[in-house]
């Protein structure tokens, strides 16, 4: 499992990166190999055609203007006008076809990462704060977009162009030419130094990113809780060193990065005033005016791919800080997954048994269950009750594989939970948590999440069930109520009602029930306790209630403490055992 992170901590690489990775990049290309082809033919007719320039130029100074030769002046026009037309019209292809490529490159590789971090284990989302989830699927995909879309192209594109100038290069004049690449060695030794220090500098500026919108994630997650604490400035204080230390890191970054662009520029100016000292020392001896002129603008036609390859190589190598985090993501195995022959779980009636079950969060945790051992019969309801911390949810929370048991085993009518096919465990087990979880959309949509293709008649039944109807009958908008985010705009009595349809429309064999009425006023609980009895027949369900006089009507009481179970019976029986749930039961009930 990952090291455990919080926004304070920069995180730590799982593996180093390899240029294999670069190759699994080439992966997410191969599909549009034929668009990338055609790209490139495209680049090579423009390289060819951009050739002309500076040799009608030779020409010219050399042969037409020297022997007046006006007609052939004016044909040699009209071709470099064409040139010029078939450049600019490839140009805008290449642009157009690129874009589009980058695009959808980068929607495969998003889509990947996504579909991945769906099937991680709760275990995943423990180790890290979701900002730093957020930050990989969003903006270091984002960051790879010019790199994919134009760096990649136009690197290829530049290598071709220098290639070809070279040839041509070497055709006009030999010595020149290898006088042209005389520092070029320099250049890449400087390169190869700058990149090392780079690299680093843009992981470090990664993390600081990556800390960044993790807290700036939490803060808007837990604004209710600062304000209503009063906690602003001190949020801002936190939020402000860890914004300068990102810009910090940020300047360090591209300070690194742009030592490489003097290098480049400084390599070239010193290449072209060298040759301008060789050639104009020729010229008249070996080399005519019209060649030196015409070797210049080749030279600039060689230097510019350089300094755009050495543009690229800052690209791949600040990419590269981003591309390990996505590929760290990819890499993160789905510990909670089918095992090989595993079977799909057949309708279950509700049998659920736990055998001698230990459980640990973490491999070198503390045992939260430790030899836990309980039976409930199908359509019976059971209640967890025991101390904070006693690890009840721990246990709801082994049923439908949130994790898997450290040691012994759950049973599910007599099949262990590990050897079926999550899906179709999870399918037929239903879970209400504290926390009840609206999602943006209307009520009706909200609800059909239990049962995607359930029609209106039948949520609207599953609602009058619950007791639900009525309140949303009221809303503006009846079912069709645009709801907030996590239900900011509904009270949590009736959040956990809309809970409760849509759990009733799952119509699952097996129900969680985690402190679901927890958040409710005593009259509605009242209501809610109807709904909920409806919700209850002919199911296996589990409550974790702290009032205990929620579940005083389940068929067995299990009282977990110190990981294992402690009392076990109904309600009367374990009043009269005079035990811990009596001393409970009446101390809630003085209270009162
Ligand atoms: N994701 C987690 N990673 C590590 N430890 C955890 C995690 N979730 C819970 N724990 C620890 O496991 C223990 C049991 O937690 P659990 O939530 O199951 O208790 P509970 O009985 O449901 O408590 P409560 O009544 O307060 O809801 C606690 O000590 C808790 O700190």
């Amino acid at each position: 499992m990952a090291k455990r992170n919080t926004y304070q901590t920069d995180e730590e690489l799982s593996k180093s990166f390899s240029w294999q990775d670069y190759k699994r990049l080439g992966t997410y290309i191969k599909p549009y190999k034929k668009a990338v082809i055609g790209i490139l033919l495209i680049i090579v007719i423009a390289n060819l055609v951009g050739m002309l320039g500076p040799y009608f130029m030779k020409l010219t100074i050399d042969e037409f203007i020297p022997n007046k030769e006006k007609v052939k002046l004016l044909q040699m026009g009209a071709v470099y006008l064409v040139s010029l037309l078939i450049i600019s019209w490839c140009m805008r292809y290449r642009i157009l076809k690129i874009t589009e490529l980058g695009q959808k490159i980068l929607k495969d590789m998003r889509a990947d990462i996504f579909t991945h971090i769906q099937k991680l284990p709760f275990s995943y989302y423990d180790s890290k704060p979701h900002g730093k989830i957020l930050i990989r699927v969003v903006n270091y995909i984002n960051t790879l977009s010019d790199l994919l879309s134009n760096g990649l192209i136009n690197f290829l594109s530049d290598i071709i162009n220098m290639l070809i100038t070279l040839v041509v290069m070497f055709m006009i004049d030999v010595k020149l030419a290898l006088y042209s690449l005389i520092f070029l060695p320099l250049l890449i030794i400087a390169t190869f130094v700058i990149q090392r220090f780079q690299r680093v500098a843009y992981q470090t500026l990664s993390n600081k990113q990556s800390n960044l919108t993790a807290y700036i994630h939490e803060s808007i997650a837990g604004v209710r809780i600062t304000q209503s604490f009063t906690k602003e400035e001190k949020k801002q204080e936190i939020f402000e060193d860890l914004s300068n230390q990102y810009r910090t890191s940020w300047m360090k970054a591209v300070q690194i990065m742009r030592l490489l662009w003097p290098a480049v520029e400084l390599t070239s100016v010193f290449t072209i005033c060298f040759l301008y000292y060789i050639g104009a020392k020729q010229i008249g001896i070996e080399v005519t005016t019209g060649t030196l002129i015409a070797f210049m603008a080749y030279m600039t036609n060689f230097w510019n791919p350089i300094i755009n390859i050495g543009n690229f190589y800052n690209q791949l190598v600040t990419a590269t800080a981003y591309l390990e985090r996505i590929f760290e993501t990819l890499d993160e195995e789905p510990l909670i997954k089918d095992k090989e022959n595993a079977i799909e779980l057949p309708p279950i009636k509700g049998d659920v048994v736990f055998n001698q079950v230990v459980f640990q969060y973490e491999t070198e945790g503390a045992k939260i269950l430790n030899g836990l051992d309980f039976k409930v019969e199908a359509g019976k309801s059971i209640a967890l009750v025991g101390p904070t911390g006693a690890g009840k949810t721990t246990v709801i929370n082994l049923i439908n594989r949130f994790y898997d048991v450290t040691d012994g085993s759950v049973m599910i009518d007599g099949i262990n939970v590990e050897d079926v096919q999550l899906l179709s465990l999870r399918k037929q087990i239903g879970v209400m948590l504290q926390d009840t979880f609206i999602f943006s959309g209307t009520i009706l949509e909200n609800i059909r999440y239990g049962k995607l293709d359930a029609t209106r008649d039948e949520i609207i039944e599953a609602s009058r069930l619950v007791r639900a109807h009525d309140f949303i009958e009221k809303l503006p908008n009846g079912y069709d109520t645009i709801v907030e985010e996590r239900g900011s705009t509904l009270s949590s009595g009736q959040q956990q009602l809309i809970s409760f349809a849509r759990v009733l429309l799952a119509d699952p064999k097996i129900l969680i029930l985690d402190e679901a009425t927890a958040n409710i006023d005593t009259a509605t609980e009242e209501l809610l306790q109807i709904g909920l009895n409806e919700l209850l027949k002919n199911r296996t369900s589990f409550i974790i209630a702290h009032r205990l006089s929620t579940i005083k009507n389940c068929d067995q009481i299990l009282v977990i403490d110190g990981g294992r179970v402690k009392e076990k019976g109904s309600h009367e029986e374990l009043l009269q055992t005079k035990g811990h749930y009596a001393n409970l039961y009446n101390s809630q009930f003085e209270n009162k």
